[in-house]
């Protein structure tokens, strides 16, 4: 469903990616993770078109990205941090975006009804709170009923009952065949819903397997210590590759 071919991406001196090769599927869901700054965010916004790599292609559902900009209609997208005019009221935005989108007549409110957002449409977004900001965001994500969803930190500033509500309708919309791209720092949540697990370290693809390989390769039975020896492993090589290149 989506291909990245051959990615580099450097800002200025730091090679940000370097010869990114990996699939995604549709009806599984990834969980891309990391150190802080690792390129995550990066990765993602190449994918939708927002960052211009310096090598490679992607390819999304058939179609290379490059000048085409059709393909992120099947693409819903919820950004680490949501940026809305301050002064337009919820209710506003989404007939904005609804507007926008006018090829699509039938949209998913399961979130924005779940959330209560129906409740507060009169609400200016500069006076929301930042977990209705979030709610907002994935209410956006899921509305036009996109064929991939990529999810930046989704679950950040939300309470635990939004945070379960979320986490339920990814895996309703993965179990229905879409594809999910989650980046998280909260291991704990992408245990549930992660098929295959994706670590990047240093520009590098440092895992990308299933997440029973992960546990089989690591020797853990839980996702989370998993996760935590993969980057003990990660920066281990670091520090020998260091050590030898003093040699
Ligand atoms: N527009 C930009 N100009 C210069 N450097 C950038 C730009 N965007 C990102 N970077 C740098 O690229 C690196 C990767 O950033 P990115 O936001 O992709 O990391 P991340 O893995 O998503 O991090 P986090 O876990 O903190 O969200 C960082 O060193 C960052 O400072």
């Amino acid at each position: 469903m989506i291909s990245v071919r051959n990615i580099s991406k450097k800002f200025g001196k730091l090679d940000v990616l370097k010869e990114f090769n990996l699939e995604f599927e549709a009806g599984k869901s990834y969980a891309l993770m990391g150190p802080n700054g690792s390129g995550k965010t990066t990765l993602i916004k190449i994918i939708l078109g927002m960052v211009i790599p310096n090598k490679g292609d992607v390819i999304v559902q058939g179609e290379s990205i490059k000048n085409n900009f059709k393909y992120r209609s099947n693409i819903g997208y919820m950004p680490q941090i949501g940026r809305y005019p301050d002064n337009m009221k919820i209710g506003q935005l989404f007939r904005m975006m609804q507007d926008m989108r006018p090829e699509i007549k039938e949209y998913d409110v399961e979130l924005m009804e779940s959330f209560g957002l129906n409740q507060m449409m009169d609400k200016p977004m500069h006076t929301l709170s930042g977990g209705t900001r979030q709610k907002v965001s994935a209410a956006l994500a899921f509305m036009f009923n996109a064929d991939i969803l990529i999810l930046d930190e989704p679950t950040a500033g939300l309470d635990p009952m939004a945070v379960e509500t979320l986490k339920n309708k990814i895996k309703k919309e993965r179990d229905s065949g879409k594809l999910i791209l989650i980046t998280s720092h909260i291991l704990s949540e992408l245990d549930e819903l992660t098929d295959q697990a994706i670590y990047i370290f240093e520009g590098d693809i440092f895992f990308n397997d299933s997440v029973a390989m992960l546990k089989e390769t690591t020797g853990e039975e839980r996702f989370t210590t998993a996760i935590a020896r993969l980057m003990e492993w990660s920066l281990k090589k670091k520090q020998t590759k260091t050590e030898l290149s003093h040699v």
